[in-house]
């Protein structure tokens, strides 16, 4: 039998036969898991757990989700490389990479901003995906791609999942597809076992949230709040009848978003029964007003702590 270290957490037994096992600890998350699988599947495919099943692997141990959000490219790439590997290394259990685009139309001043930066500097799909399949094998924490829908459509959707599976991404999110025209999508997505996140608002008809729970994959996403995202001075109390009528149509799990962006903000959602907290444009206009990518980092580091350990 064959061992090797395979990155800093990361155990590959391989057995006289074909099969490999890959065992996987993770010091901050305190979990090993046990990955069987066959060298044809990439490293990063067989490294990671996907969005439902880190949603249970939690739930085993009674903790809930911190989901940071970031826009790729801004300020930079490379940044976006090292603040990846340091949300994950800060116990992010699943994180959404937005990439940038011309008409961000969910989006509120913080996150539009970022993205006309991040374009401005001539970030591109083809690039971003060049940065994952680089730091997707060294993350212990699955990637949710978050995109409109034009840029699925420009390259068509069976071309769009496969290019996102082959560097690693578990999860997508597309906020501005209908959900009559998920059909599709949830088709390719299916096939490539890519988990297509849905969303649901404060304005959804309950028969239409039923709907859209009933199709989502990985997770429900709960928008907080009517509106664009940005960070609120609070969140609006309605997310606890919400989260109690959506928990009522399924057992899927809901995670929160939209406005969160202090530590009391992600306990009081907790304390309302979210098993994800969702935070974006409080964390996008930090990395985005630092002076420099490295002091950008370090306030990062501080501000994901702050609010992780407002998870406990
Ligand atoms: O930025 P906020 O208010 O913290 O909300 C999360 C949000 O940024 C992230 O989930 C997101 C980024 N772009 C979006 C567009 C639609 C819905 C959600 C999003």
């Amino acid at each position: 039998m064959a061992i090797a270290l395979k990155g800093a957490n990361f155990l590959q037994l391989k057995k006289k036969s074909d099969t490999h096992f890959l065992i996987r600890f993770s010091s901050h998350k305190s979990t090993v898991s046990i990955k069987r699988f066959t060298p044809m599947a990439t490293l990063a495919a067989a490294q990671t757990v996907g969005l439902s099943q880190t949603f249970s692997n939690l739930k085993i141990q009674g903790k809930v989700a911190f989901i940071p959000f970031i826009t790729a490219g801004d300020p930079d790439l490379s940044t976006t490389a090292e603040a990846l590997k340091l949300l994950d290394s800060c116990g992010s259990d699943i994180i959404e990479l937005g990439v940038p685009y011309s008409d961000p139309l969910a989006d509120g001043p913080v996150i539009q901003a970022a993205a006309t930066r991040s374009l401005a500097r001539g970030t591109n799909f083809d690039a971003v995906l060049s940065m994952l399949k680089q730091v997707v094998p060294q993350l212990s924490c699955p990637i949710a791609l978050f995109t409109y829908y034009n840029p699925i459509l420009k390259r068509g959707t069976e071309k769009f999942m496969s290019i996102i599976k082959d560097v690693g991404v578990h999860g997508l999110v597309v906020p501005d597809v209908p959900l009559e025209e998920t059909k599709v999508l949830r088709e390719e997505s299916i096939k490539k076992q890519i988990e297509l996140v849905l969303l649901t608002t404060p304005t959804t008809p309950t028969d239409r949230m039923k709907a859209i729970v009933e199709a989502s994959e990985g997770f429900v996403y709960l928008v907080s709040s009517v509106g664009v995202t940005g960070a609120r001075a609070s969140v609006s109390v309605r997310v606890q009848t919400l989260l109690r009528d959506i928990k009522e149509a399924t057992t899927k799990p809901v995670a929160v978003g939209f406005g969160i962006s202090k530590p009391e903000h992600v306990k009081q959602v907790v304390g309302w029964g979210a098993d994800g907290v969702i935070v974006g444009s409080a964390i996008v206009k930090l990395l985005g007003d630092a002076k420099s990518p490295e002091e950008g980092l370090k306030e990062l580091e501080t501000f994901t702590k702050s609010l992780k350990s407002a998870l406990v």
